[in-house]
């Protein structure tokens, strides 16, 4: 995979206003979601493992019961990148859809 470029100081700094729900700690986007329980949970990271094989870009998470942690960085530019707020946003998109 070729060298992905890293955000640059002004896109940093833009990123508290365009993914509020998201902190920014050192070279990662985080979020913790919670859901009713564990199916519930799991059928969000379904869904988000079917965006991340069609966006090629896989997230660092952990997993228990009703709680999902997520962390965004980009692996080929060892830090974050345009990818990393490109998946935040579709991630936010889906919250709140019904899982069925
Ligand atoms: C070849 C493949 O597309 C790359 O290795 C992708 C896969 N998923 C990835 N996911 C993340 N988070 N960072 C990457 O740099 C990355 N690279």
């Amino acid at each position: 995979m070729a060298k992905v470029e890293k955000l640059d100081a002004a896109a940093r700094a833009e990123l508290g206003a365009a993914l509020p729900e998201w902190a920014l700690e050192g070279e990662h986007l985080k979020r913790t979601f919670r859901f009713r329980d564990f199916s519930e949970a799991f059928g969000f990271m379904a869904r988000v493992a079917l965006l991340a094989e069609q966006q090629e870009h896989h997230p660092e998470w952990f997993n228990v019961w009703n709680r999902v942690d997520i962390a965004l960085t980009t692996h080929d530019a060892d830090g974050l990148s345009a990818r990393d707020v490109r998946m935040a946003k579709a991630i936010d998109g889906m919250v709140g859809v019904s899982l069925g």
